[in-house]
């Protein structure tokens, strides 16, 4: 495992900054489009493979593209900057506008983008909006170990946070993570490919009630399971 690590992570440094175009979204692709608002169209989409990723992670990407044909499920598309989701309100709402107008945000991109191709977190997630789920193709690279071979429990965190995120955010729409708990049942070996499902079991005004498991892609290991509390922001309060 760690030798084939090992020859992974030389490659991916010849890979590094190597990514495929963007294709151009199906139609059935617009309900994703008009959640993460296309405000800069410039935004390169992230959630798209490029040459780091693995057999695995490339098949159950096709897979999963392949049940976005009749529109029952829905790639989501993730930028590196303002996750462009409603980001204007999210500002005005939430943050102090000198620090929006000033420097402060210039540098600032999602922590899970913020890694050269395939050292840290590549993703993908998809939507089903009529069962209100989602699937996160997930592979950890290198940087995120914890215990030597192994993912680091809190990259396993974020990265179902994110997917509660994107679960949440589609009937929510902007939320914030009030809870998150995690049973962490087996290691994730380092740069292999998990698979996060997510789902929305109760929606309560403005509370969120999100569960998920982590398993591998054969589905016979459990990794982690997981619920969540995301709550849906209310604009007349302020964060601070
Ligand atoms: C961060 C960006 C969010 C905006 C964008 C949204 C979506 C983005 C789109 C797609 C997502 C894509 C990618 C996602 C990427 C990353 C996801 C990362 C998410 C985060 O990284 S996010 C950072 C960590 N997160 C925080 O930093 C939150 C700090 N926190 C607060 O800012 C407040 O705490 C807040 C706003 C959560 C609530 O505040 P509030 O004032 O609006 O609401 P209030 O307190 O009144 O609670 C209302 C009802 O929820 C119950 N309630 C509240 N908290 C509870 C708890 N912990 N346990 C049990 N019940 C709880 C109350 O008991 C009441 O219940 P009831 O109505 O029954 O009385």
């Amino acid at each position: 495992m760690l030798r084939s690590c090992t020859a992974g992570l030389r490659s991916l440094w010849a890979l590094r900054g190597r990514r495929e175009g963007a294709p151009r979204l199906s139609a059935d692709l617009q309900p994703a489009r008009r959640l993460f608002s296309t405000e800069k169209a410039v935004h390169k989409d992230w959630a798209l493979p490029n040459p780091s990723w693995s057999k695995d992670l490339k098949l159950l990407f096709d897979q999963f593209m392949k049940k976005c044909e009749d529109g029952s499920w829905e790639r989501l598309p993730s930028c590196k900057h303002t996750c462009t989701y409603k980001s204007e309100d999210f500002k005005t709402y939430f943050l102090d506008p000198q620090l929006v107008e000033g420097e402060g945000l210039s540098q600032a991109q999602l922590f899970t983008r913020g890694f050269e191709d395939g050292l840290g977190f590549e993703y993908v997630i998809f939507n089903n909006n009529d069962e209100k789920r989602t699937v996160c193709l997930f592979q950890g690279g290198p940087y995120l170990q914890g215990i030597p071979g192994f993912l680091h429990g809190g990259a396993i965190a974020t990265m179902i946070d994110v997917a509660f995120g994107s679960c949440a955010a589609i009937s929510g729409g902007a939320v914030m993570t009030a809870n998150l708990n995690i049973n962490f049942k087996r290691p994730v070996p380092l740069c292999s490919v998990v698979v996060i499902h997510s789902q929305l079991d109760k929606l309560e005004g403005r509370k969120l009630f999100v569960s998920c498991n982590v398993r591998s892609v054969d589905e016979k290991t459990l990794y982690s399971e997981a619920t969540g509390l995301f709550i849906k922001l209310d604009p007349k309060k302020s964060s601070t």
